[in-house]
């Protein structure tokens, strides 16, 4: 099946942080995969940035090293020309040096799309912002892209989009969430907005739980400086996890418009039911991994990778999230995040009622009530589970099986990585998939209370061992209210 390519219009995308890891496997390879397509214009530019002391030829052999690496399929004649786009500019953006040179590149062309995403360390975005605009770097056709964290809590996040917002206005400004690239995450909302079956039953009448899973069987790894200073809490669910509810939950909203989404999402996170002191220890479960194994070998703890025995940052949470409209009241989500588990998996399980009531004999065994599985990765999917008879004259015996929706099989072609969607959407000026300054203050309301109640609370982060679900206290979260995480129900 063909590849269908919206072509955009003439840009200069510049990339801050193009010598980090961000930049090298995801960025670099999200650009290179959308000119191998067709998608980029003829003068498109990339202009990368960093500190090192790199002329354009040296980082484009460092760009063709990435790709080397990171692109399965790489074409020789389209690397050559997309490495052709790309620039280097040596900036400090600390001290500030290098921005003239920036603007004069920059000039050469005023009247196209002119991009900045800043894959830099948090603790730059709002200097880069600053110095953008001192240079006069920014104009009309400007767009900055940050990536998260914003913040590390409300009141960070708050001073962040404010110095963002002294220079880039807010439909200039694209907070992103790789999540919400996701092909399944967009599909998300293709399954419920474009099909009459699921609307009627999407509530609190029909549903009886929603699981959100996002399993990572690797480490901090090199990242350990930054994710200590973070924790699964802030680093997932105040983003990713969080966003993954709102589309689940929120009502339809008046078009695919980025207003008229964002508006729905808003208002799930409002009516998210407060986590603090007096409820943290039953709705909220946090853990942090021991040494142990993974299909390599061996695997060291997280204070071991660390370095420091002292650290009390979360590796791992379970949360019990209520949603306090008429949707949902009584409809608990449960949300999950951790490293180092037993496998790489992020789903979203939409568990249905029972039936009310059965007209089938003891003979034909247990009705399992249906459930709805959209797997965002590894086997991108959706599964509906639901009851047949089994075949054959042996009576009527029932049992639970699954209609499938693999996308690889499906659609015989590459799966695009979110990053290709979400940087063609920031050059054609389209913020649907990208959080309003709005959402993120929302979303650290909530959080706020759960991370303050856990500093001062005297329980630890519990260990678990690398390679498994998690501590066991967080299938207590599930089992106390008679449910089971998907994975330990057998079906
Ligand atoms: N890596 C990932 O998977 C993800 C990253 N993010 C976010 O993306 C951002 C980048 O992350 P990541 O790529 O991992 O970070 P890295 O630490 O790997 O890279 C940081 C980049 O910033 C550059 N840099 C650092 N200081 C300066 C400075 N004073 N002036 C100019 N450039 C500077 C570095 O280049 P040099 O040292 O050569 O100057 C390097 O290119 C972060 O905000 C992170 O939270 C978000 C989601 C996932
Ligand atoms: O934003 C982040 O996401 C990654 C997980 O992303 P995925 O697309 O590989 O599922 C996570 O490892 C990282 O800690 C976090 O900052």
């Amino acid at each position: 099946m063909a590849v269908r390519v919206i072509e955009v219009e003439e840009f200069d995308l510049v990339v801050f942080g193009a010598s980090g890891d961000l930049a090298h496997r995801k960025l670099l390879p999200a650009l290179y995969h959308r000119d191998a397509d067709g998608q980029l214009p003829a003068n498109a530019r990339i202009i990368c940035s960093a500190r090192r002391d790199y002329t354009d030829d040296d980082y484009r052999n460092y760009a063709k090293a990435a790709l080397k690496e990171h692109v399965k399929d790489l074409d020789d004649e389209h690397l050559s020309l997309f490495l052709d786009r790309l620039r280097y500019v040596k900036i400090d953006v600390a001290s500030g040096e290098g921005f003239d040179d920036l603007k004069t590149i920059l000039d050469e062309r005023t009247d196209v799309v002119r991009a900045f995403y800043l894959a830099v360390g948090p603790d730059l975005f709002g200097t880069i912002c600053e110095n953008l605009g001192k240079a006069g770097a920014v104009n009309d056709h400007s767009r900055v892209v940050i990536e998260k964290p914003i913040g590390k809590d409300g009141a960070s996040a708050k001073a962040l989009n404010e110095t963002v917002g002294s220079v880039f206005k807010e439909e200039q400004i694209f907070r992103i969430d790789h999540y919400l690239g996701k092909e399944t995450v967009q599909n998300l909302m293709a399954l419920r907005f474009a099909n009459a079956l699921f609307e009627p039953l999407w509530n609190a009448a029909h549903i009886d739980h929603v699981q959100i899973t996002v399993a990572e069987s690797l480490g901090v790894g090199g990242r350990a400086g930054y994710y200590d200073t973070a924790g699964a809490l802030r680093d997932m669910i105040q983003n990713h996890l969080l966003q993954l509810l709102c589309l689940v939950a929120m009502e339809p909203p008046e078009s695919m418009n980025a207003d008229s989404v964002r508006d729905e999402k808003l208002k799930v996170l409002k009516a998210l039911a407060p986590i603090d002191e007096h409820n943290v220890d039953k709705m909220t479960v946090r853990g942090q991994y021991r040494a142990g194994a993974s299909a390599g070998g061996a695997v060291p703890g997280y204070l071991d990778e660390l370095g420091n025995d002292e650290s009390r940052t979360e590796t791992f949470v379970a949360l019990k999230a209520e949603i306090a409209n008429w949707r949902w009241a009584g409809v608990p989500f449960y949300l999950r995040t951790g490293k180092r588990l037993a496998q790489r998996v992020s789903e979203i399980v939409v568990q249905f009622q029972p039936i009310p009531h059965s007209i089938f004999d003891a003979e034909a065994g247990a009705i399992t009530a249906n459930r709805l599985i959209i797997r965002l990765q590894p086997d991108e999917g959706v599964q509906m589970q639901i009851m047949i008879k089994d075949p054959g004259p042996g009576g009527m015996r029932l049992r639970q099986v699954p209609l499938d929706m693999s996308f690889a099989d499906a659609f015989k072609v590459r799966n695009p990585d979110a990053y290709e969607r979400l940087i063609m959407d920031v050059i054609r000026g389209n913020q649907t998939l990208f959080m309003r300054r709005d959402e993120v203050d929302a979303a650290w309301a909530w959080i706020d209370p759960i991370q303050s109640a856990w500093a001062s609370s005297k329980n630890l982060p519990k260990g678990y061992t690398s390679g498994t679900w998690g501590p066991s206290a967080s299938i207590a979260l599930v089992e106390r209210d008679g449910r089971t995480w998907t994975e330990d129900d057998g079906k």
